[in-house]
């Protein structure tokens, strides 16, 4: 077996990412928004057991957090451990090295040569889509009722693949075709694989000590030939999105947190798609919140983005109508003080790759209000899986 030293062979995380997959670790490998480093962690225990959010000790632990969509006062939280971590941007130390224990060229196979491409088998749904029809139906009668103002609707959608899927291959389309999307690959043993682009900051905090969230609501298909600012709204997404900025000044209010900045909503652009967005900020060097992270995501998680306005009655909707577990899809996943950084993103327009490497999930979810028209928001859902399946054949 080949015996490797920095000199002689420059290993990449896409590589390090592969050779732990085969060795069945947990791990993660991710890009953030608008930049070009690359990022792999491994966590090398046994088994990774979700555990609460616990506010102080995620203060200092360096690590990879990936939640559920179901996660009641988020005690189901897995984090993977920075065992291992490395980024493009640095070479190896020995000291990591030594970690990748008997990696060899064999990896770097996998990332190297890109195999012939893939092609989707996409199913039959009209069965699917008569019944989101109905269930939609279903939401717009709820809403008229004033059971609550808005509820996000999803579905998953199981594609065949003709080939084994190469995964850092996936990734890498990811990272080309949307450089403004957190692109992430995370694998927990038991729990498959989740890859994903997601337009969305649930919380995060960089280098200069700013917080970050924003309120993305709002969807449409993104017309190629006008810019950003051609763009136009109708009055239902004007307010589907402000419901979400809403909940989130009320998450600040509820900390009696005042010193925070907000901008927008201003058209952006996350690949097929435009949609709404409202940027808000806090400036922890001028005010003293050293949770600040942790507290919002416990009060923003499910924000109405995902699950609805008013929370409760929204997600009771969800769990008795939607028919489906949501797993991963919606729930949140990120960095956590890496770099002295963290930033963690909800899981959208992702998909699970089960064992096979064969077979996967994709999942789409959209805000419905009172003027939803259900054939829309099927077409919505179908074009927000769009952007993962883009990336694989
Ligand atoms: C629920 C999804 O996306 C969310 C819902 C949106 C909407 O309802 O318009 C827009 C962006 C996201 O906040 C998804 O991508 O599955």
């Amino acid at each position: 077996m080949e015996t490797f030293t920095t000199s002689s062979l420059t290993i990449l995380p896409t590589e390090i990412f592969e050779w732990a997959l085969q060795k069945g670790y947990a791990t993660a490998l991710w890009r953030l928004p608008d930049s070009k480093t690359i990022h792999c962690l491994i966590d090398f225990s046994e088994k990774i057991e979700p555990q609460p959010l616990q506010v102080d000790e995620f203060n200092e632990r360096k690590g990879f957090i990936f939640s559920p969509f179901e996660n009641e006062s988020l005690q189901k939280i897995f984090f993977l451990n920075a065992d291992f971590y490395s980024n493009s941007a640095q070479t190896l130390t020995a000291e990591s090295i030594f970690l990748l224990k008997d990696f060899n060229s064999k990896y770097k196979e996998f990332s190297d040569t890109p195999r012939s491409p893939v092609q989707l088998i996409l199913p039959n749904t009209d069965l699917e889509k008569t019944q989101h029809l109905h269930l939609v139906e279903k939401a717009v009668g709820a809403i008229k009722g004033k059971t609550f103002q808005k509820v996000v609707l999803s579905r998953k959608m199981k594609v065949g693949i003709s080939d084994a899927l190469q995964i850092s291959y996936v990734f890498q389309n990811l990272c080309a075709l949307y450089s403004s999307a957190f692109v992430s690959v995370v694998y927990v043993p038991n729990c498959n694989i989740w890859i994903g682009a997601s337009p969305e900051i649930l919380v995060s905090v960089d280098k200069n000590n700013i917080f970050r969230t924003m309120a993305l609501a709002g969807t449409q298909k993104y017309p190629e030939e006008a810019n950003l600012s051609e763009i136009t709204w109708t009055q239902k997404e004007i307010e589907e999105q402000a419901l979400v900025s809403r909940y989130i000044i009320n998450a600040f209010k509820k900390i009696r947190l005042r010193e925070f900045e907000e901008d927008g909503p201003r058209t952006i652009r996350a690949g097929n798609l435009a949609h709404l967005r409202t940027d808000f900020w806090v400036n922890l060097n001028e005010v003293h919140f050293p949770h600040l992270w942790q507290v919002m995501l416990g009060l923003l998680h499910p924000t109405s983005a995902v699950c609805g306005m008013p929370k409760d009655e929204s997600l009771a909707f969800i769990r008795n109508f939607e028919g489906y577990d949501r797993e991963f899809y919606s729930g949140f996943l990120g960095q956590v003080n890496i770099e002295q950084e963290t930033h963690i993103f909800v899981n959208l327009r992702c998909m699970q790759i089960l064992p096979s490497l064969q077979e996967a999930y994709v999942y789409a979810g959209g805000g419905i209000t009172a003027n939803s028209n259900p054939e829309k928001e099927w077409n919505e859902t179908a074009l927000k899986m769009e952007t993962i399946l883009k990336a694989i054949g």
